[in-house]
């Protein structure tokens, strides 16, 4: 049975609007507004916590069409404000498939928008970058809507999308403590995998309290919104770094370069997809990776730190991965849990858990040493 439909804007701070067919929810939702080029994945980018205020672009024009189920979602529920698609499936076809696209988004409070011209949207955001939007099927008229768009964007992000509690996901014999910052369950899996006991704490945990569980590593997840606004994370990260190894992804990765002494900045539209070609410069290799980030690291201030460069973006030369000269540390931009994308980044969990045994085992050599 055909899905209700309402006729839906999108309207964006630049005075853009879009006009097309809501499905899923109805209501106004506020947010910023990025694309991901994912050709499949729609699950896992609904799901993914770093989108928690974002209203997210697909430009790939037919979504929907192999539905959704209970074992490709990335946490409890989608965190997108809106979705916005060219063309989305109602009916969709594929075996594990339980749910078709506007139902589940209905089900869970989210406005979606088709019928509306993606690729024009997409070129909007790339060149007058990331901007604010609101999502509508009510008749708000648009210089209200311009209005509310101009009201300062929520800062406390990782608190709405962290966990509430600590809890533990048995494993083997490795102690991991994970920072949950909005993780994606893929990083638990990665890590499940490969016989870790891993505690999942809250963000604003201490690092006396993490000590305290004796990790034999600690992995930084990622998280939604600017890192500079989590300054409590900079101060826990910078207080674990040397008394414990560490991994960190995305946003943990821009936690550590932030403890380090490095700067971040806000990209123009950021690496939202799962084809972005990076370069490990230890050894010449270029994966590709999956992406999701609307800030970076800033290459010119890693000058004054301890911090070496060790991977590249291919397309656009911005710094993807970092390791720390001296002590057991290291991070990349991107998400090697790959949920969406290809796998080819999964070595850097086998690294973590070289570097976890090594330094366990008083056999760890800084990279300072190495190189
Ligand atoms: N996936 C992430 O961890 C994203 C990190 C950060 N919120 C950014 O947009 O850059």
């Amino acid at each position: 049975m055909a899905e209700e439909q309402w006729t839906a804007r999108l309207v964006l701070e630049d005075g853009h609007v879009f006009e097309g067919q809501s499905f899923g929810s109805a209501g106004e939702s506020y947010g910023e507004i990025v694309f991901n080029t994912g050709m499949t994945g729609y699950q896992e980018i609904l799901t993914d916590p770093s989108y928690y205020g974002q209203i997210v672009t697909m430009t790939y024009p037919l979504i929907g069409n192999y539905g959704l189920n209970v074992d490709d979602v990335e946490s409890r529920g989608p965190h997108v404000r809106g979705f916005v698609v060219r063309e989305f499936s109602e009916v969709p076809s594929h075996f594990r498939s339980m749910d078709n696209l506007s139902g589940y988004l209905k089900k869970n409070g989210i406005i979606g928008i088709s019928g509306v011209d993606t690729r024009k949207i997409t070129k909007l955001i790339r060149t007058e970058g990331t901007m604010r939007a609101v999502l509508t099927t009510l008749d708000t008229p648009k210089e209200e809507l311009l209005r509310r768009l101009s009201e300062p964007l929520q800062k406390d992000q990782i608190d709405q999308v962290t966990t509430q509690s600590t809890y533990r996901c048995p494993g083997g014999d490795r102690r991991i403590v994970a920072m949950d910052f909005g993780m994606k369950s893929g990083v638990v899996r990665s890590l499940l995998a490969r016989d870790c006991d891993v505690i999942v704490v809250p963000a604003r945990t201490t690092a006396e309290e993490i000590l305290s569980w004796n990790p034999h590593g600690v992995m930084l997840s990622n998280g939604p919104g600017d890192p500079q606004d989590a300054q409590y994370a900079i101060e826990t990260v910078s207080k674990l770094m040397g008394k414990v190894p560490i991994f960190g992804i995305c946003l943990g990765h821009q936690l550590i370069a932030l403890a380090s002494g490095a700067q971040t900045k806000k990209m123009r539209f950021g690496h939202r997809g799962v084809n972005h070609p990076v370069k490990d410069l230890r050894t010449g290799k270029i994966a590709i990776t999956s992406q999701n980030h609307g800030y970076m690291v800033d290459p010119d201030s890693l000058g004054d730190t301890d911090l070496a460069l060790s991977h590249v973006n291919q397309n656009d030369g911005t710094v993807e991965g970092l390791v720390h000269r001296y002590l057991p540390v290291f991070c990349v931009q991107y998400h090697p849990e790959a949920r969406p994308g290809p796998d080819d980044s999964d070595y850097l969990f086998d690294d973590f858990m070289k570097m976890v045994d090594d330094y366990r085992q008083g056999r760890w050599i800084p990279y300072a040493e190495k190189s």
